[in-house]
């Protein structure tokens, strides 16, 4: 299913794309004067190869929660069961992300991917368990390359299964207490960055604990055999990003990677939130580098590992707004946004048509 997935991926179609940016250039506004929601316009161009591009309209959010057995090193201030606790605060409409989705009129799926703990079932949950928690990452591997193609795979039926519902527009979410360690292992590795720029204060965390978190960081980069002078070359040996992923990552963020692979295959644009989900966008794009021009970048994370992320990404957020939540919290606010860019290439007259005077050149 990965490999069918990844064979069904296209770059951004150049045609379409020209077109979108003289499209944009005869709309009634002076040229650039919707700033990047015109770069994000011309962006969902190429992606779905069509000018203008359809609406990324009815969305999906998926919220991908697991846990983490790097918790046990003490780099976050949180216990475990709290990821536990939130996928039912999820499921009973109470969490942050509801009351975002809600106002952006996107409903909510949540997925176990690997919690550590048994859940009942409920409307709005997909079980598919890997394990109860990934491996300490700093002293092996947290997950088995076969664990972490599983959880690609979760990830692609989930956004398969929310396509052929009618989503037009995927938005990866996440939930795991300690994600912020793995994905900062992430970001080091595929940026090339050290553990020490991009590992940050994740829900909140004092000097000492910092400073852990990072050593922690870069012990699982060592004991792996990765290392952040050798970041992972972006698509040219797909295998050693499965590896790094497997290795640092966690099944949230294998899944979130491979949400974004099928929304790529599928041509339907996915937002990015924080950095859990860049972490994952940027396994994605060591997988295939065409997946992040199907990408949208919802908002800039708090997090320092996620402007490392976005630079790496060539993506520019819609949102700075200092959050630093997860859930889709920070992409579910930017739908909208990447709504009204796009229905601007619909519904917006030309000079010639509306007989308004162009500037003289
Ligand atoms: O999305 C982000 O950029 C982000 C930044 C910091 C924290 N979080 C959330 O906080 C949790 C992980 O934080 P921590 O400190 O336990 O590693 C996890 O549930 C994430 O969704 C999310
Ligand atoms: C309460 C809480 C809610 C969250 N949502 C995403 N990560 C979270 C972490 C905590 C601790």
């Amino acid at each position: 299913m990965l490999a069918e997935t990844l064979a069904a991926i296209r770059p951004a179609d150049q045609r379409a794309l020209a077109e979108a940016r003289a499209h944009q250039d005869r709309l009634t506004k002076p040229r650039g004067s919707l700033g990047a929601l015109e770069d994000v316009a011309i962006r969902l161009a190429g992606a779905a190869g069509a000018c203008p591009p359809p609406m990324p309209s009815p969305a999906a959010l998926a919220i991908f929660a697991a846990d983490h057995g790097v918790h046990a090193r003490g780099v976050s201030p949180w216990p475990q069961e709290v990821t536990v606790q939130m996928v039912a605060n999820f499921l009973s409409g109470g969490a942050v992300a509801n009351a975002f989705a809600a106002q952006a009129g996107v409903p909510v799926t949540v997925v176990d991917v690997g919690v550590a703990a048994d859940l009942p079932d409920a409307p709005g949950l997909v079980k598919r368990k890997i394990a109860y928690g990934t491996a300490d990452l700093s002293r092996g591997p947290a997950m088995t390359v076969d664990q972490a193609v599983r959880a690609l795979e979760a990830g692609i039926v989930v956004a398969r299964g929310l396509v052929a519902e009618g989503a037009r527009c995927l938005i990866a979410g996440d939930m795991g207490i300690a994600n912020t360690t793995a994905s900062a292992a992430l970001v080091s590795v595929f940026t090339g960055k050290d553990p020490a720029e991009v590992t940050g204060r994740g829900t909140g965390i004092d000097d000492d604990t910092h400073k852990r978190k990072v050593a922690v960081v870069r012990e699982a980069l060592h004991v792996n055999g990765l290392s952040h002078d050798e970041p992972q070359p972006a698509g040219s040996s797909p295998s050693e990003a499965l590896r790094a992923l497997a290795a640092v990552g966690g099944f949230e963020h294998a899944a979130i990677a491979g949400f974004i692979l099928c929304g790529a295959a599928a041509r339907v644009p996915v937002i990015l939130d924080g950095v859990i989900a860049g972490a994952g966008a940027l396994a994605a794009a060591a997988l295939d580098p065409a997946t992040t021009d199907h990408c949208v970048a919802g908002h800039r994370s708090a997090e320092p590992g996620h402007a490392a992320t976005l630079d790496h990404l060539r993506l520019r957020p819609l949102i700075d707004l200092e959050m630093r939540l997860g859930e889709g919290t920070g992409a579910l606010l930017a739908h909208p946004m990447v709504c009204a860019a796009v229905r601007m290439m619909h519904d917006v007259a030309t000079f010639d048509a509306a007989g308004v005077t162009e500037k003289p050149v």
